[in-house]
C-alpha cells in the first residue's frame, strides 16, 4: 500500500501580495520526501498555509512552482482522480452529500468505480463509536462530531496509501478524539497507510507523530518528532 511521494519546490504565490508589504509567496521551497509508512505532523501558525498546502498534495489546488511526484510520476503527467485515491484529503469542515449515512458511505467508491467494502464500513463506523446510528438517517441530520468522522470513514473506504488530515478531530470530545487516533494509528500499522495531519494541538502532535513539518514564514522545516517535542523550536509551538 505503501507509495514513494515527492514534493520538490513547492510554491504558492500569495494572492495578497504586495499590500502591506506582505510576500509574493504564501509558501515556497517546500521539499519533503516520503519512502516509507510515514506519521507526519504538520504545525504552525493560522494562515502560513498548512490547509493549501494539504490541498495541493491532493491535487485540490495547483501549485504556482514545483513539482509533486507519486511513485515517480509527475502530478502534471497524472489523472487527477487517480492520483486522489492515492493521496487522499480530509478536509476540516465535513461536508455530507445529500442523502443518507450509507449513501454517504458509498459515494466515494462509486465515484471512483470501485466496489462499496460494506464489513469494513461497519467495522469502521464501530471503532469510532458510530455503530448505533441509523445508516438510512439523513446524513444532514448528523452532528458536527458525527459528520467528521463519516467524512473520515467514507475517505478511508478507498484505502489511501496517503492520507491528508485538516484537523481531523478538532470538532470532536476527548473520548471520540482518543478513538480517532486509535484508529488511524492502527491503519497506519497494518495497512502502511502513511498520515499527514494538521493540527493545532501539540500533545496531539507529539503522540501521532513520528516526523514534525513546520511551516513558518513561507517555509517549512523538518524534524523528527523526537527530537522536536524534546526541545520545541520555532514560532509554531508558541502559536
Ligand atoms: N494563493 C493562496 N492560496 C490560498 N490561500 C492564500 C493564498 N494567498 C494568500 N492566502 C491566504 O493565506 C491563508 C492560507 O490559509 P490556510 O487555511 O491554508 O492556512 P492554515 O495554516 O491552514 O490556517 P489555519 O491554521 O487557521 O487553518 C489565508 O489567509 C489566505 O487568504
Amino acid at each position: 500500500m505503501s507509495a514513494v511521494f515527492e514534493i520538490h519546490n513547492l510554491a504558492k504565490f500569495n494572492w495578497e501580495a504586495g499590500a502591506q508589504g506582505e510576500s509574493r509567496y504564501l509558501f515556497s521551497r517546500i521539499s519533503a520526501e516520503i519512502t516509507k509508512p510515514e506519521r507526519v505532523a504538520l504545525i504552525g501558525a493560522s494562515g502560513q498555509g498548512k490547509s493549501t498546502l494539504l490541498r495541493i498534495l491532493a491535487l485540490l489546488d495547483i501549485p504556482d512552482e514545483g513539482d509533486l511526484l507519486l511513485n515517480g510520476a509527475s502530478f502534471k503527467n497524472s489523472n487527477p482522480r487517480e492520483w486522489r485515491m492515492a493521496v487522499a484529503y480530509v478536509a476540516q469542515q465535513a461536508v455530507m452529500l445529500p442523502g443518507s449515512i450509507e449513501d454517504n458511505l458509498r459515494t466515494i467508491s462509486r465515484l471512483h468505480g470501485q466496489p462499496y467494502d460494506a464489513a469494513l464500513g461497519a467495522q469502521l463506523m464501530e471503532q469510532l463509536g458510530l455503530d448505533h446510528l441509523d445508516l438510512a438517517k439523513k446524513a444532514e441530520d448528523c452532528s458536527g462530531g458525527e459528520k467528521q468522522r463519516i467524512s473520515l470513514i467514507r475517505t478511508l473506504l478507498l484505502r489511501p496509501s496517503i492520507l491528508l488530515l485538516d484537523e481531523a478531530t478538532a470538532s470532536l470530545d476527548i473520548d471520540s478524539t482518543r478513538k480517532v487516533e486509535a484508529l488511524l494509528m492502527n491503519r497506519h500499522k497494518e495497512e502502511g497507510t502513511t498520515l499527514i495531519w494538521v493540527t493545532h494541538d501539540l500533545e496531539q502532535a507529539h503522540r501521532i507523530s513520528n516526523r514534525t513539518w513546520v511551516i513558518d514564514k513561507g517555509g517549512m522545516q523538518e524534524y523528527s518528532s523526537a527530537a522536536f517535542f524534546d526541545q520545541p523550536v520555532g514560532g509554531a509551538v508558541h502559536s
